[in-house]
This record gives structure tokens, C-alpha cells and sequence, in this order.
């Protein structure tokens, strides 16, 4: 595939002109871990300034009857019309994906105190597994685990033959972390709902470059990040779903005065607040959630339609590439060959890789390893180029050329 080849396709691309909203995309740095930290929109530097001159050091302490009280619920509506599917009044922002994850567990749990399983898969992010078999530990209650193919990821024959009687809650990636297997989620939640189980989504790898449907999916509980493809900086809050229809029962674990029905009375005993503010613990993050809101404006603007034809032909882009030029050196797919089957990134394996990532971040060419032998490439469908996937895949080449092997 020729140079030729990648300009045509930006040139042809007509959401290339976002590039340049992105601090650093002009450089010549290869960035592949868009999926791990998304890069920052150039307004957000203003926005971030504009907030400590103006709201911060003008407003003080007022800021949070004026806006910062409702804050996390409003940028929660517009996540979820924006990027999830979903309807107003079931989404706040807050806290880490990890404590959220914990929170919704235990929500599920105890909503279904008569069950005693969760479900989940051995390839789910190592946060997601841990939080199981703790909550495990803590609740008296059984993991059964499904075995997944690490290039792969859970199948709705895998999900009908692990859930039954016992099954409290299923929890399950969007997208794999590993393999970019992108799950079926209305077949997956609806398989999950027959045997009587509630379905935790998490949506980390998928937010923002694939399309959700929360409602129509009749999913009941989902968590996910805003730093890979909202674009929230370093340690920005997560967000958690939880379906209208639950929030009258749901609770969780980690009550705190934020979550309680009249913070400010504070009286002697908690009472969780009307609707999804109840997932509330402690003092929301505000300025963690100024970034995201200018990507999700962004994301409004372009629509995640464009948005999924884009990441699809970027991450074919990639697969074709690598075919031509790694496949020869040994380099392998550890991702789904169907576009249709795959999120944002694109896996590649190799023996060499864990070395050939070191060797590429020195040229500024930054993918990230994962085990066993695992090159992935992220590819933001806003600030990727085609010509950056290019020059990122005959930079692996070079480099696994030059290592002894
Ligand atoms: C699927 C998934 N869940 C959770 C996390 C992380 O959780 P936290 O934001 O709490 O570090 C990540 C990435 O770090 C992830 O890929
Ligand atoms: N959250 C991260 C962090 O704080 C440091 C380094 C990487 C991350 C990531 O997001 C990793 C990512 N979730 C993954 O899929 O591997």
C-alpha cells in the first residue's frame, strides 16, 4: 500500500478537518493509544482557564448552588443523548470507572438477593475481575467464569450456556480491552434478562467511538471512562447508567452526604436522593468534567454515525496494512476480521512485540503492549489519520526487522 494510498483517504475523509482541533495531531509523533488516553481538544485549554478566572475564582463557594450542584447529572443527560443512547435522568459522572463499577455491583446484588452467581469472562479488564471477586468475597456469592479466546471475546452461546437459576448479575465489556471484540449487547442483555439476571455493561472502550443504545438494549446498569474516547485528560470521572426503571429500588454501597436526599440538612441518618443522584458518594469532580464536555460537544457535532464509518475505515486501514507489511515478518490479528466485530483498535501479536513497543516508543511512535505478545493500535476516529496508520505499521516493521530474533 503506497503513500498515495493514505493521502487520497485523508484527503477524501470528511471529518479529517477535526484533526486540527486536537493539541499535537500536526506533529509527526504516531499516537495509537488514543484508547488509553485521548488527546486533549485545543478549546479545552480555554475552557479550563475560563473556569479558573471566572466560575472557580469569581463564583467561590456560590459556584455550587449556581451550577456545579447539578453538574454531574447535567453532563450525565448530555452523555447519554450524545453517546449512550439513552434518555434523561439515569446517568450522572463522578467518581473512578473502578469505584463505579463497585457501586453497580453491589446494586445488582442486592437487588436480587436471592440469587447467588455473577457472571463474567476471563478476558474482562483486570479493575472489572478484581471488583468481582471481592464483591464475591463480600457478599457470599459464586463467579463463574467464561473462558474467551483472547483474540476473541463472549459469544451469546458462551453467555446462554453460563447463566441460570443463580445468576445474580452478568457483567461484561462493550469492547475488549484486548482484542477490540465489540459484544453484541442487545443479544447479550437479552439473553441475561431470560434467565432472570441483571446485565453490567462496561462501556470503557467503547464510549464515544461506538454507537450505544442504553434503552433500546433494555440494559439495567452501566459503567465507563472519560478519558479514552471522550477525551476527559488524566483521571478524568467516570459515569454510571443505571435504567429509569431501577432507580426507585437501587442502591449502593458508598453512601455518602452527595448521594443522600438533602445534603445540606445534614441530619442524623442518610436516606438515598430521588433518582440517580443516589449514586453519589463525596464532593463531585468538577473540574474533571470540563474536558469531556467539549469533546462531547464535538462528538454532538459530527454524530456517532460518522463517527463509527470512520473508526470502521480506519481500523480496516490497519488490518489491510498490516497484512501487506507485518503479515510477512509473522505479525498476526488478534482482533475480530470483521469490522462488524470490532471496536476502535486493532491487536496485532508477535513474539517480539513487548520488545518492538519499547523500541517504537523511543521513535515516538506510541501503540501500547498487552500480554501475551500483544501490539495494540487505538485509532481515534478524530485525530487519526490514515497517513498515521501507515507510517505507525512500517514503523513496526523497521523495528521488528532490527531486532534480534
Ligand atoms: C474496560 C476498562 N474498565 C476500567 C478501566 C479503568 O478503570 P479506572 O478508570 O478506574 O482506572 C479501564 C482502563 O483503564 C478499562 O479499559
Ligand atoms: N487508565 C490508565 C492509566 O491510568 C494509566 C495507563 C493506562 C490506562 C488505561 O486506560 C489502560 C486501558 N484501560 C487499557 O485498556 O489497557
Amino acid at each position: 500500500m503506497s503513500d498515495a494510498t493514505a493521502a487520497r483517504l485523508d484527503h477524501d475523509d470528511p471529518l479529517a478537518k477535526h484533526r486540527d482541533l486536537f493539541v499535537g495531531a500536526e506533529s509527526s509523533l504516531v499516537y495509537f493509544d488514543g484508547n488509553s488516553l485521548g488527546r486533549p481538544l485545543r478549546v479545552t485549554g480555554e475552557r479550563l482557564a475560563r473556569f479558573v478566572d471566572g466560575e472557580w475564582g469569581g463564583r467561590l463557594i456560590r459556584g455550587w448552588d449556581e451550577r456545579w450542584f447539578d453538574l454531574p447529572l447535567a453532563v450525565g443527560d448530555e452523555l447519554a443523548r450524545i453517546v449512550l443512547g439513552a434518555g434523561p435522568g439515569q446517568t450522572t459522572v463522578g467518581d473512578s470507572t473502578t469505584v463505579l463499577l463497585y457501586k453497580a455491583m453491589r446494586a445488582a446484588l442486592a437487588a436480587r438477593p436471592d440469587r447467588s452467581e455473577i457472571v463474567l469472562d476471563r478476558d474482562n479488564f483486570p479493575t472489572d475481575r478484581y471488583l468481582a471477586q471481592g464483591v464475591a468475597e463480600e457478599c457470599g456469592v459464586r463467579l463463574r467464569w467464561i473462558e474467551v479466546d483472547t483474540a476473541g471475546g463472549v459469544t451469546a452461546e458462551q453467555l446462554a450456556e453460563a447463566v441460570g437459576p443463580d445468576t445474580a448479575l452478568v457483567l461484561l465489556s462493550h469492547v475488549a480491552y484486548r482484542s477490540a471484540w465489540l459484544a453484541d449487547m442487545g443479544e447479550l442483555t437479552r439473553i441475561a434478562h431470560d434467565a432472570g439476571a441483571l446485565v453490567l455493561w462496561d462501556l470503557s472502550h467503547s464510549v464515544g467511538s461506538v454507537p450505544i443504545q442504553l434503552d433500546a438494549c433494555e440494559v439495567d446498569l452501566a459503567v465507563g471512562c472519560s478519558y479514552k474516547y471522550l477525551n476527559g485528560g488524566p483521571g478524568s470521572p467516570a459515569f454510571v447508567y443505571v435504567a429509569a426503571r431501577h432507580l426507585e429500588r437501587f442502591t449502593q454501597p458508598v453512601q455518602g452526604w452527595m448521594g443522600a436526599a438533602d445534603p445540606f440538612l445534614m441530619g442524623p441518618d442518610y436516606a438515598p436522593a430521588e433518582g440517580i443522584r443516589r449514586f453519589l458518594s463525596g464532593t463531585p469532580p468538577i473540574v474533571g468534567m470540563l474536558a469531556m464536555q467539549d469533546m462531547l460537544a464535538l462528538l454532538d457535532e459530527v454524530g456517532m454515525a460518522a463517527v463509527r464509518e470512520k473508526s470502521v475505515a480506519l481500523t480496516e486501514y490497519a488490518v489491510q496494512v498490516a497484512g501487506e507489511v507485518l503479515a510477512p515478518a509473522g505479525v498476526g490479528l488478534a482482533s475480530p476480521r470483521d469490522p462488524d466485530l470490532r471496536g476502535g483498535h486493532v491487536t496485532l501479536n508477535h513474539p517480539l512485540m513487548r520488545e518492538a513497543t519499547a523500541a517504537l516508543w523511543q521513535r515516538d511512535v506510541i501503540p501500547d503492549y498487552r500480554d501475551p505478545h500483544g501490539l495494540r493500535l487505538g485509532l481515534s476516529p478524530l485525530s487519526t489519520s490514515y497517513d498515521e496508520v501507515r507510517r505507525g505499521v512500517e514503523a513496526v516493521r523497521e523495528v521488528l526487522d532490527g531486532l534480534p530474533g
